[in-house]
């Protein structure tokens, strides 16, 4: 078992073994970690010496070890789960221990990418859902991070195994139990609440580490949240700063895994996510392969994370996400139709960050950019720019960034975008509007599209749900309904 230490109460921190935060000295501190990075170059593998969690606090400590000739650097990062009124049964408690397991796994990406090594050494036997998904997590879930760094290796680790079986548990099925339903903030999130709300679904609202815009959302719809917290090791920050490699991680995929492990203590039933269509469509095509920022948000992570949850855990509809039949241009109408968030909703990535995050939208990024073009159609100017605290589509400076966004310059950035046909639908729906077809930023744009790009928006069916399989329960099919 992986759990080595599940179920075994800490009372206190554990000490470290190996390089990892041993004490240093405030006068040699740049020497000490620019040769801890110079050894993280030499590193061979990474593996996962242990994890356990203390069930009177909630706190869950996962151990990282990257590995090699010039020595060891360990990670330890903390989650805390927030603890239910009544203790959970034995088979909440068994079913918990597995979703750990995976979650463990799973979260190492944000310390193996300091190094990236050749080799990925597992703890423990897994069956094929789950030994598929981790591959996939450590393979297209750091796409992006491969391309950037040029590290062609990563993109084709393939897991080291231990032999052996792992015994099944019973199944849990909580499927007709109040759904958790993860809130990020954003307006997507807010759709999918509501909505839930609406169907008489009485959701949940959960976080990880929520901030200001989160815990504001969360008073704005008056449902009594659940958090949990999550401290990744300050060695990491410390690493990065001594130039370790650095890039994009799955994240969505450790959030949802907290998630489900938070609906199982809780004896609550499906993790609600927010994940769009689009999200599945990638970025660009680098040596054969995808690469796809929102990997961890597409529907094949998804099926990978509910098959894995399936066969490691037993949980028979742990997780699922309720937009993926809508565009996001869709999802975009749905939003504007509710207005208790206006003061609150906030979608752009950088008040988000762990460091100097923004207060709320900072006008000035693609996700900015994106999320005002697809709400602009269907809402007065006056409210749109009260929700932005600006006027985008009044700003000349943001045409080149536009320009991206419809596939005039360069590829879809690395952001939580819509597709290009989703924004040149939008364009056009402004263009037909007397209160935007004015606007400088407009009026610029439309002139730049080509005319093979409008042709396809006559076409388009970015309003209409389907486009691809999605793992919508048939008695949740009906909740977005309430909001069209
Ligand atoms: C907020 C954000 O976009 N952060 C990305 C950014 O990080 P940055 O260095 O600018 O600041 P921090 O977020 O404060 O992070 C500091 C460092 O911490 C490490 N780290 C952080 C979170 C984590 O889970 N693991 C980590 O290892 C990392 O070394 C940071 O440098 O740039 C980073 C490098 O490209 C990104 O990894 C940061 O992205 C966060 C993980 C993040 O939460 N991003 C989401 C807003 C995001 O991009 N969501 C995607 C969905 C992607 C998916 O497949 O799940 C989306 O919305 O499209
Ligand atoms: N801190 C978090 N805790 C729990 N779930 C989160 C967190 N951040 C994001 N999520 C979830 O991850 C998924 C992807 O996040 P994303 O940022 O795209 O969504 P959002 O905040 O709802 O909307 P938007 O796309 O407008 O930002 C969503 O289901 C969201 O609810």
């Amino acid at each position: 078992m992986i759990s080595s230490g599940f179920r075994r109460y800490r009372t206190g921190r554990v000490s470290r073994c190996g390089s990892g935060t041993a004490g240093h000295g405030r006068t040699n501190q740049g020497l000490v970690w620019r040769v801890r990075y110079e050894q993280l170059r030499r590193m061979d593998a990474f593996g996962f010496p242990s994890y356990s969690i203390d069930l009177s606090t909630g706190e869950a400590l996962f151990d990282y070890a990257l590995t090699g000739p010039a020595g060891e650097q360990r990670f330890t990062e903390v989650i805390t789960l927030p603890l239910p009124e009544t203790p959970p049964s034995d088979e909440a408690v068994a079913a918990l221990g597995r979703v750990l397991e995976l979650l463990h796994v799973v979260a190492g990406v944000s310390y193996y990418k300091t190094a990236a090594p050749g080799r990925l050494v597992l703890p423990a036997p897994l069956g094929p859902a789950a030994a598929e998904l981790v591959t996939a997590i450590y393979t297209k879930g750091l796409g992006e991070y491969a391309y950037r760094n040029q590290l062609p290796h990563v993109l084709q680790l393939t897991p080291e195994i231990p032999d052996g079986s792992v015994k099944p548990l019973a199944p849990l099925d909580n499927s007709d139990r109040r759904p958790l339903s993860a809130v990020g903030g954003g307006k997507d999130s807010i759709v999918s609440l509501e909505a839930l709300r609406r169907a008489g679904f009485d959701p949940v609202p959960f976080s990880v580490n929520p901030n200001h815009v989160i815990v504001s959302v969360n008073e704005a719809s008056g449902l009594k949240p659940l958090a949990a917290r999550r401290r990744i090791d300050p060695v990491l920050f410390d690493l990065n700063a001594a130039g370790a490699r650095n890039g994009h991680i799955p994240v969505t995929a450790i959030n949802s895994l907290i998630a489900v492990a938070t609906s199982v203590l809780h004896g609550l039933g499906p993790v609600v996510m927010s994940n769009e269509r689009s999200a599945s469509d990638p970025n660009l095509i680098w040596n054969g392969h995808e690469i796809n920022h929102q990997w961890s948000k597409g529907v094949e992570a998804e099926g990978l994370l509910r098959a894995a949850l399936t066969e490691h855990a037993g949980l028979a509809e742990p997780y699922f996400s309720l937009l993926r039949p809508l565009s996001e241009l869709h999802i975009a109408r749905l939003f504007a139709g509710i207005d208790r968030y206006d003061d609150v909703v906030t979608s752009c990535n950088a008040a988000f960050k762990l460091r100097d995050p923004s207060d709320r939208w900072c006008r000035d990024c693609p996700k900015c950019r994106f999320v005002f073009l697809a709400l602009a159609p269907f809402m007065p100017r006056q409210r749109i720019t009260h929700i932005f605290g600006g006027d985008l589509l009044a700003d000349e400076a943001q045409i080149p960034g536009y320009r991206e966004l419809l596939g005039v310059d360069g590829h879809k950035p690395f952001e939580c975008v819509g597709e290009v046909e989703e924004s040149v639908v939008a364009l056009g729906l402004l263009a037909e509007q007397e209160q935007w077809r004015e606007a400088p930023v407009v009026r610029a744009l439309v002139d730049a599209v080509p005319d093979t790009a409008w042709s396809v928006v006559a076409t388009s069916d970015v309003f209409t749900p389907g486009g691809g399989p999605n793992h919508v329960p048939p008695a949740y099919a009906k909740a977005l309904t309430t909001l069209s």
